[in-house]
């Protein structure tokens, strides 16, 4: 299929009028995933967001006759079902995609929400329903995505009887529900409280889980400082994706909310979106879990009760919070965020854990200290950049004053060198590495052709880069039996540079320059997704920096 054209993708659920589940959430979260949405309804339901006043079936043979209208035309990348209502109409469905695709491997990924119970307490599958869902639809079925109800619902019903109220219990409960028959099975964890201490537990009894915490990395990061509160008691939502060879935790910060209405429909549709498009389950889940997170985030007020997430905050945002006392970093937390995976590849860097285990072969680092010589020229120059793009003496002033830190910083490298034999006109005779140039050109570039606000962005990675480090690896010196060794540690001065106050303050002044750009002219979403795409790349190239410092090995 060619990247222009969407994947189209089919909903079999039954119809919310007041737009925050069923039918019409999953069209908006296909929408929001770029896919062409589809929709076969099993039920009318007159609802809002105070319950649901009353429902009316659509009869099995139009809900075949739909489904068949679509498979008989479109060519269909991915299916969701969501609320199936009875079971003549769960029978149908799961007996009609059997028989148009009765070549198994012609099928396209099968999602199955076993949407048994309305946020509002009413049923919305018939008791009778859940057994044919069992035998017929949960074999065929590429995930199912039940919540902790459904769950207990569906193991009792087949004989699997299970109380689900510890991460231990979910695990063993997605392992009979895998028993079912289909592909996989991400149990949702909304309805069971837990914490980090609890997911740092069953880590170490279990090496085989992985946990994904993505959505928790901004609140560990030192330099943001919103690590104060005890972490570990912190409640969270902890998603339990089960493989037939691996089973993965999704860890999120709970958010005490009204507006989940919906959740479970927008989850499950996402997924099927991106396994429309070809990613794998895992990355489907890791999306889809962090989109309905941020969706609860974001929602506004709808109705007088239960509200809907917001389905759409992809599209069409301020997307960044305003400063709070808990998250007074909002924009470099969604920076870190965006861009977590490198992020952390950059910040707990081997180089670093070597350096900061006083390991790390004098090659490697004076090769480091020669090159960051040479990059923090580049560096100077384009804060100089940015000095000629500023209209304020406040703006003139920071970057200014940011242009003699880093000529204050070379001097500590040169000092360095020194130490090592190596004089200055070593250091300027240096050849510069293709890392260091492409990172350079870079900022220069951006420089040049970018608005102020992007070439923030692309010096940021480095300066909130390094205060992470060395405030991470101070942390890390004080701990009992420390891994970082300070005492006769070689490059302790490196350590001492970037976690002392003088290099803190400028981190601080980045910090403040970058929020500020989200208060002055707070960008839409398209604005921030460029914001995103430079700081990424200036990470990546960090990284890259660190890389060639120690392939000299
Ligand atoms: C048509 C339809 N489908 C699904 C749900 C479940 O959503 P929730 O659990 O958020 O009420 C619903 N209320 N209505």
């Amino acid at each position: 299929m060619s990247e222009t054209v969407p994947p189209a993708v089919l909903t079999i659920a039954g119809s919310d009028p007041s737009g925050g589940a069923g039918i019409q959430a999953d069209l908006k979260a296909f929408t929001a995933f770029g896919c062409y949405g589809m929709s076969v309804i099993t039920a009318l339901t007159a609802q809002n967001t105070t319950g649901v006043q009353g429902v009316h079936p659509s009869p099995p043979d139009f809900v075949e006759k739909q489904l068949r209208s679509i498979l008989g035309d479109i060519d269909v990348h991915a299916i969701k079902t969501g609320m199936l209502f009875d079971a003549a109409n769960t029978r149908v469905i799961a007996q009609t995609f059997r028989s148009h695709y009765a070549d198994a491997s012609s099928r396209p990924p099968l999602v199955v929400d076993p949407v048994c119970v309305s946020t509002s307490g009413h049923t919305l599958l018939a008791p009778e329903a859940v057994q044919v869902l069992i035998d017929e639809l949960c074999p065929i079925a590429t995930l199912i995505t039940p919540n902790k109800s459904e769950a207990e619902l569906l193991l009792s019903q087949s004989n699997r009887a299970a109380k689900i109220t510890s991460l231990g219990d979910m695990i063993a409960a997605s392992e009979k529900l895998l028993l079912l028959g289909s592909k996989a099975v991400l149990l949702k964890g909304g309805h069971v409280e837990l914490t980090l201490a609890d997911v740092e537990k069953l880590a170490a009894e279990r090496p085989d889980v992985t946990v994904v915490r993505e959505e928790l990395l901004a609140d560990n990061m030192e330099i943001l400082q919103v690590n104060e509160q005890d972490l570990t008691t912190r409640p969270l939502v902890v998603d339990v994706l089960k493989e037939a060879e691996r089973t993965t935790l999704f860890v999120s910060p709970r958010i005490e909310s009204m507006s989940t209405h919906g959740t479970g429909c927008t989850l499950s549709a996402v997924i099927a979106s991106l396994l429309g498009k070809g990613h794998t389950l895992l990355e489907a889940t890791r999306q889809a879990t962090a989109y309905t997170h941020v969706g609860i985030e974001t929602a506004f007020p709808v109705g007088h009760g239960h509200g809907p997430l917001n389905h759409l905050h992809a599209l069409t945002q301020r997307v960044i919070p305003p400063p709070t006392a808990s998250n007074p970093h909002p924009l470099t937390r969604i920076l870190i965020q965006s861009a977590a995976k490198t992020w952390k590849e950059y910040v707990e860097h081997d180089f670093v854990k070597q350096l900061a285990q006083g390991t790390l072969p004098r090659e490697c680092f004076m090769h480091f200290i020669k090159q960051d010589y040479l990059y923090l020229k580049y560096y100077a120059r384009a804060y100089g950049l940015l000095v000629a793009k500023s209209s304020t003496y406040g703006s003139i002033e920071s970057a200014t004053q940011t242009i003699v830190n880093v000529i204050n910083e070379v001097r500590t490298h040169k000092a360095f060198s020194a130490r090592w034999g190596i004089s200055e006109a070593d250091l300027a005779a240096t050849p510069e590495s293709p890392s260091t140039t492409a990172y350079g050109a870079y900022l220069i570039d951006v420089g040049l052709q970018g608005d102020s606000a992007k070439l923030i962005m692309a010096l940021a990675a480095c300066l909130l880069g390094y205060g992470e480090v060395g405030l991470w690896l101070k942390k890390e010196a004080t701990k009992p039996n420390s891994w970082v060794k300070l005492k006769g540690n070689a490059y302790l001065q490196w350590i001492e540079d970037y976690s002392g106050e003088h290099y803190q303050n400028a981190v601080k002044l980045g910090l403040e320059t970058i929020e500020a750009l989200a208060v002055a002219d707070p960008p839409n979403a398209l604005r921030l997704q460029e914001w995103s795409a430079i700081w990424e790349k200036c990470t990546r190239l960090e990284k890259g920096f660190w890389d060639a410092s120690m392939k000299l090995l």
